[in-house]
């Protein structure tokens, strides 16, 4: 008889980009607010304030000669080396982003074809039957593909997925925008396998939730806040403490239901990877989660975080994170064989979706 059909990850890589950028970086810009009024305050205060609410210190750009799909292929040639994965057995490839490839030279959106497409085109895969397209579904997206990945490989149409997340938010930054000193570029994937099991093993449960009418207009497109700006170019805005709110009512609630849903308790999750868009946010999150259990006594390192050296990447930051882990480059903190770990994201959409991911046993 047929086991049951598994998603499970068999590769993980990341790209970090080379430029790190700290915020004392950003100490001689002029920051206006979104009635396009000047800062009172000083770069230096501004900044200084910036990473006690954040928790950042610095970020990674990328260099003005790479695009997003440039590193998205860095990242899954990294991927599939990790597991010696031979490019032309690949049924998809599904990239998470949400600009499109923007040039630094004239900040346009290139979106055709796909990034989907060129990152198969530089893996120089020829296999017709390898189908290669993007998923722009805000910061959730690379989770969101994950899901999706997870469908074909139970149903049995797919045999190899990999799922990349890659963003340039460098590029998409108002500079007159102290907000936009959370964002991040970089660029992570995994590599998943279907696997015949009795055993609960790799993707167990998911669940997504889109509040496109109450919360659409929270992150969203629109002109530099610095109104004498000559560029023509729109920046991604976002309403940071409405954002925060929908995050911190959303967030908690979404990682109980899936967790309900996979019928397991808070306490079996050995790590809670979450989306990192500002560092107390999400200890703020964490409390909420656990108080939704009756715990006061959160695990020390349950939720390992990136954010002060790598800041807000996008649909980047899970993947990353994930691969640091488990290639135990994450300062003693590190994801093991037969551990259970919990994912979660939040935001454009608003989207906010989790995961529960069991990883295998050594050698099973
Ligand atoms: C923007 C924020 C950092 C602001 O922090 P707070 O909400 O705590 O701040 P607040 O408005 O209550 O104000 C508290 C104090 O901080 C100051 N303050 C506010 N924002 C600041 C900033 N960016 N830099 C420096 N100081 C700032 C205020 O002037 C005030 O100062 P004082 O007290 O001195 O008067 C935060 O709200 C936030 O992180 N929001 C959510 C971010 C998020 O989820 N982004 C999108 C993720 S999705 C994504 O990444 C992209 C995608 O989905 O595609």
């Amino acid at each position: 008889m047929r086991k049951t059909l598994h998603s499970v990850i068999t590769g993980t890589g990341s790209y970090l980009p080379s430029r790190v950028v700290k915020n004392e970086e950003f100490i001689s810009s002029s920051f206006f607010d979104a009635t396009g009024t000047r800062l009172p305050k000083s770069g230096a205060e501004i900044v200084e304030r910036f990473a006690q609410i954040t928790d950042i210190q610095e970020r990674r750009y990328v260099t003005d000669d790479q695009v997003t799909s440039d590193i998205a292929f860095l990242a899954a040639q990294d991927t599939l080396h990790s597991c010696g994965a031979d490019p032309e057995q690949l049924d998809y490839i599904l990239v998470a982003h949400n600009f499109g490839d923007v040039s630094a030279a004239n900040k346009r959106s290139d979106f055709v074809p796909s990034l989907a497409a060129r990152v198969k085109h530089k893996l120089g895969i020829e296999n017709p039957q390898t189908i290669a397209y993007d998923l722009p579904f805000g910061c959730p997206g690379w989770l969101q593909a994950l899901i999706q990945a997870d469908y074909y490989l139970r149903s049995g149409d797919a045999k190899r997925v990999l799922v990349i997340g890659a963003e340039v938010l460098s590029r998409v930054c108002d500079p007159h925008d102290r907000d936009s000193m959370l964002y991040a570029d970089g660029a992570g994937a995994v590599l998943l396998e279907a696997r015949e099991s009795d055993e609960p093993v790799g993707i167990l449960c998911h669940s997504t939730r889109s509040d496109t009418v109450q919360a659409a207009h929270l992150l969203r497109m629109g002109a530099s806040y610095n109104p004498a700006y000559e560029g023509q170019e729109l920046f991604l805005k976002m309403e940071g403490r409405k954002l925060y709110e929908y995050a911190l009512k959303t967030v908690p609630q979404a990682i109980k239901d899936c967790l309900d849903k996979a019928g397991l308790p808070l306490a079996a999750m050995h790590k809670l990877l979450l989306h990192q868009a500002n560092g107390k946010m999400d200890d703020a999150i964490l409390k909420r989660l656990y108080s939704l259990y009756g715990e006061t006594t959160i695990p020390e390192e349950v939720m390992p975080m990136t954010i002060s050296w790598l800041g807000n990447s996008s649909v980047a930051t899970l993947p990353t994170l994930f691969d640091l882990l488990v290639k135990h480059q994450f300062n003693g903190n590190e994801i093991t064989p037969g551990q259970t770990i919990l994912f979660a994201s939040v935001g454009a959409g608003m989207n906010c979706n989790a995961v529960v991911y069991r990883m295998p046993e050594q050698g099973e």
